[in-house]
């Protein structure tokens, strides 16, 4: 059976106020010698062309539908309009921000569920904006699930990982207080993101026999249970149910020494129990170009991971090589989702 062409990914603007545009724009820029697929980017195309007058670049845009947009992404960016319009100036969102946000990740999966985009990557959202205008999700992972069942009838469980070329994280916990942290923990939330990390690992990132590492929650992962019990009330429990249905797991393990170069040798992933415990470390030794990309989701989604940086937006000095790694990646995982499979 011969491949059908790669369809475009589909780039969501994000917080207007934020470096989103200035990233798109360079990464459009940057297209050739960083061996970019075909893109576009949903936004409103008279606000991204005044942010490309204030960054003073002539880039060309041009309105698209999605099935354009392969064809036009080789002499312009191409942009599929929405109707919202934005008005908000660089750093400073407004009471347009909101809408515009969340009208082009809807269209990004509407497109993707449609087979218009082959994956979907979003730019960086403000949560506090979302917020005030009554959003009710943490943050897109768990907005995109929501989607996924509006849109789709599926229900998935959203699982978030923060890969780079020589570590990948996932926070069991995502987007809460930490203090809520060992109330929310439990043996199955555990086990079913295992489950889904080693499932996708496998199909969407081609390791064979993904290898785990599980963190403890405490200093030195409990030290026997002297310094707290969660790692053999809840997390020991999980891991022996993991390593029961076959798969390679280690843990609990003291976070403080998993993340050195010779511990990150040793795993494919590292399960960690709350949001800062998995970020830290990618973001320290990978800040420039590390990858959140949402597991468990019927459909590929990628995202830098950066936030708004409302400090640098519309001034020049943003670094487009977090976009640029998740545009790539969204690609790759996309092309491995239409590979025929191999023959029994
Ligand atoms: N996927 C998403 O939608 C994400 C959204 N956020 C949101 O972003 C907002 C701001 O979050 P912060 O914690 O301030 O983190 P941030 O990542 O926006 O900024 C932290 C620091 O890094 C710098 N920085 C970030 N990206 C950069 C880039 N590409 N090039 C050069 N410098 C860069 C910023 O200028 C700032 O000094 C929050 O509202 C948060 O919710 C944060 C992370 C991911
Ligand atoms: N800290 C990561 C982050 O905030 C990304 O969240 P999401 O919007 O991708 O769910």
């Amino acid at each position: 059976m011969l491949a059908q062409p790669q369809r475009p990914l589909a780039l969501t603007i994000g917080e207007p106020a934020g470096i989103g545009s200035d990233i798109t724009l360079a990464a459009w820029q940057q297209r050739t010698e960083t061996n970019l697929s075909a893109f576009y980017v949903i936004a409103d195309p008279d606000h991204l062309a005044a942010r490309a007058t204030q960054l003073g670049l002539t880039i060309p845009i041009q309105i698209v539908t999605p099935e354009q947009a392969s064809t036009a992404f080789h002499t312009a960016l191409p942009v599929v309009p929405i109707e919202e319009r934005a008005t908000a100036q660089p750093g400073h969102p407004d009471d347009s921000s909101a809408d515009v946000a969340i009208a082009s990740i809807r269209r990004a999966v509407r497109d993707v569920i449609d087979r218009r985009a082959s994956a979907i990557v979003t730019n960086p959202i403000s949560k506090v904006v979302l917020y005030r205008r009554g959003f009710t999700d943490p943050g897109h992972t768990e907005y995109l699930a929501r989607l996924a069942h509006e849109m789709l009838g599926v229900d998935a469980m959203p699982v978030m990982m923060l890969w780079c070329k020589t570590l990948a994280v996932i926070p069991v916990t995502i987007h809460v207080p930490l203090s809520t942290v060992p109330q929310l923990l439990n043996t199955e939330l555990i086990v079913k993101t295992g489950r889904i990390v080693v499932r996708e690992l496998t199909e969407r990132f081609g390791i064979r026999t993904p290898r785990l590492a599980v963190t403890g929650l405490n200093p030195h992962a409990g030290e026997n249970g002297t310094i707290g019990d969660e790692e053999a009330t809840i997390i020991r429990p999980a891991i022996e149910q993991l390593g029961a249905l076959g798969i390679a797991v280690r843990g609990p393990l003291p976070a403080d020494t998993l993340f050195h170069p010779a511990a990150r040798r040793s795993y494919d992933a590292a399960l960690c129990m709350y949001h800062d415990q998995a970020l830290i470390p990618i973001k320290t030794i990978a800040f420039d170009d590390a990858v959140n990309v949402t597991l468990g989701l019927p459909f590929v989604r990628t995202s830098p991971d950066h936030g708004t940086a409302f400090d640098i937006a519309g001034k020049g000095g943003a670094n487009p090589a977090s976009l640029i790694a998740s545009l790539r990646l969204a690609a790759r995982m996309a092309e491995r989702e239409r590979a025929p499979a191999p023959a029994p």
